[in-house]
């Protein structure tokens, strides 16, 4: 059996519980010999992070340290970031397949909100190219045919797989956690941090500690 690995990215501002269940989620459905979470560096389609690169990336391993599965943080965006260039995700997927070869399977993990949006990434097409796209439902935002871009319907439908398949082939198969409901959100979170409201509920204990230490999120 072939490397298996599933690719978290985010902006992480802040990591919260919604992420981890999310990897959690993909890594034991997939059974991934490692979950390599992604902070990003340069977020095209946002508007200016209140944390920095490495803060995002700090508060990322706290929140999913202690995991039963293999965790990595990977910091290459936020490095392609530190020489001005823009985060990509099909710039990543092409790097950790020159990485791990021809015949590992890489699954690249989303929630339904950036599925909604998959046709305005840079060269979205050909991300099926290099990895697996594995979406979790999220509240709020519907995947039913009226919810998709049609080019976006089109290409995930046609390309559904079981998880057995997706753990056994290289890339170009989608898949649709349908019963995940975690409804917590980054916004969320920093809206209620600067309020002076408690995030306790959302975040793990350590980042909480972390975005207190550093007096994060307060305007
Ligand atoms: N509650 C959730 N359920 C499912 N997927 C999620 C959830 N929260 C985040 N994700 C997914 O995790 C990835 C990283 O998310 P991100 O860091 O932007 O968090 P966010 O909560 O969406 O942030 P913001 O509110 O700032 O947009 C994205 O693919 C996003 O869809
Ligand atoms: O490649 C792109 O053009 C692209 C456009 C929007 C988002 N992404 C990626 O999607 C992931 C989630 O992004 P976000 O903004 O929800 O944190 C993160 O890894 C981003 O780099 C990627």
């Amino acid at each position: 059996m072939g490397y298996r690995v599933a690719l978290l990215g985010g902006s992480y501002d802040p990591v919260h519980h919604g992420h981890v269940a999310l990897g959690a989620h993909f890594a034991q459905l997939l059974q991934v010999d490692q979950l390599r979470v992604i902070p990003t560096g340069l977020p095209w389609q946002r508007a200016t992070l209140k944390a920095s690169p490495q803060q995002r990336a700090e508060m990322v391993a706290l929140a999913f340290a202690g995991q039963p599965f293999a965790v990595a943080v990977d910091l290459q965006e936020i490095e392609r970031g530190q020489q001005g260039l823009p985060t990509y995700t099909i710039d990543t997927l092409r790097q950790v397949r020159a990485e791990l070869g021809p015949s590992a399977s890489i699954s690249f993990l989303m929630g339904a909100d950036q599925l909604q949006r998959l046709d305005t990434w840079h060269e979205w097409q050909a991300l099926f190219d290099y990895a697996h796209i594995c979406v979790a439902a999220r509240p709020g935002f519907d995947l039913d045919a009226a919810g998709l871009p049609p080019a976006v319907a089109t290409a995930f439908s046609s390309r559904l797989g079981t998880p057995q398949q997706i753990r056994t082939t290289p890339h170009g198969l989608t898949y649709l956690a349908q019963d995940f409901a975690v409804d917590i959100s980054a916004t969320q979170i920093r809206a209620a941090l600067q309020r002076g409201d408690s995030a306790n509920s959302l975040i793990p204990p350590l980042v909480l500690d972390y975005i207190e230490q550093h007096n994060l999120y307060k305007s």
